[in-house]
């Protein structure tokens, strides 16, 4: 998958980094410390769920606005809500309309889609998403409890077979075994399906995965620059180096 020069899937995962601030001022620092940072991060993750307060046509404005000041990166648009670990509080219906908007007027080249939302709704979105020539991450997330091996198996398989073109993965490991459970994962998945897979698993002990995710067949790892995005995300400078060590 290659966007604007940035080939997802070859070499080392890409280190993404996550606007998360909630205003034009806020986001305005955010992409100015970005851009003193270049050659540290090599994806742009818009986190609207910090949007909240702005109205819909400010939302798609400054998402616009991030959109042409960085746009020698490929953008994700992500808009995690509550039950995922995020601040958004839209309903089921808000986000569908939300993202559609989004994907009508934005030129986001990746969209995040929550896999757990109503099927109809997610099916939706990856077909417009499709039309539109945007790219699909299908996330899951679970910031308390890393499911059975078997389980994040059928889930991506399940992300699979509903179209996503990068299958996420992102829990929080009670111990080692866990963490293990989610590279397995991303290693077996990988190896079954034919699209991008990204296995995470959060906080301190998880911190391996994005390291050495790559490895196993993560293609993208998740850092920051300013604010953590996550629990037990590295600093996008402290990633890239470290990745060096796998080349
Ligand atoms: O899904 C992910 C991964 C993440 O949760 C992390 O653990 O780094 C951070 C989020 O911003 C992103 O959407």
């Amino acid at each position: 998958m290659n966007i604007k020069g940035v080939e997802i899937g070859a070499g080392q995962p890409k280190v993404v980094v996550s606007f998360t601030n909630h205003s034009k001022e806020t986001i305005d620092e955010e992409i100015e410390s970005a851009l003193s940072h270049q050659g540290i991060f090599d994806i742009v993750e818009i986190r609207s769920d910090a949007f909240d307060a702005l109205s819909h046509e400010e939302h798609i404005k400054l998402v616009n606005h991030i959109v042409d000041e960085m746009k020698d990166y490929p953008i994700i648009y992500t808009y995690r809500t509550l039950n995922e670990g995020g601040k958004g509080q839209k309903t089921a219906a808000e986000y569908e309309s939300l993202l559609n908007a989004v994907l009508e007027q934005c030129s986001v080249d990746i969209i995040d889609i929550e896999f757990f939302k109503y099927e109809d709704i997610v099916d939706n979105l990856v077909q417009k998403a499709k039309e539109k020539g945007v790219g699909v991450i299908l996330s899951q997330h679970d910031f308390k409890d890393t499911p059975h091996f078997d389980e994040m198996m059928a889930t991506y398989m399940n992300m699979y077979e509903r179209g996503g073109d990068i299958l996420k993965l992102a829990y929080k490991p009670s111990d080692g075994r866990d963490v293990l459970s989610v590279l397995s994962a991303v290693h077996d998945a990988r190896e079954k399906f034919n699209c991008q897979i990204v296995g995470i698993a959060m906080g301190e002990m998880g911190r391996i995965t994005r390291l050495a995710g790559g490895v196993f067949g993560s293609c993208l790892t998740y850092g920051y620059i300013s604010h953590k995005a996550a629990p037990g995300q590295v600093h996008a400078e402290v990633l890239k180096e470290n990745l060096k060590i796998f080349e």
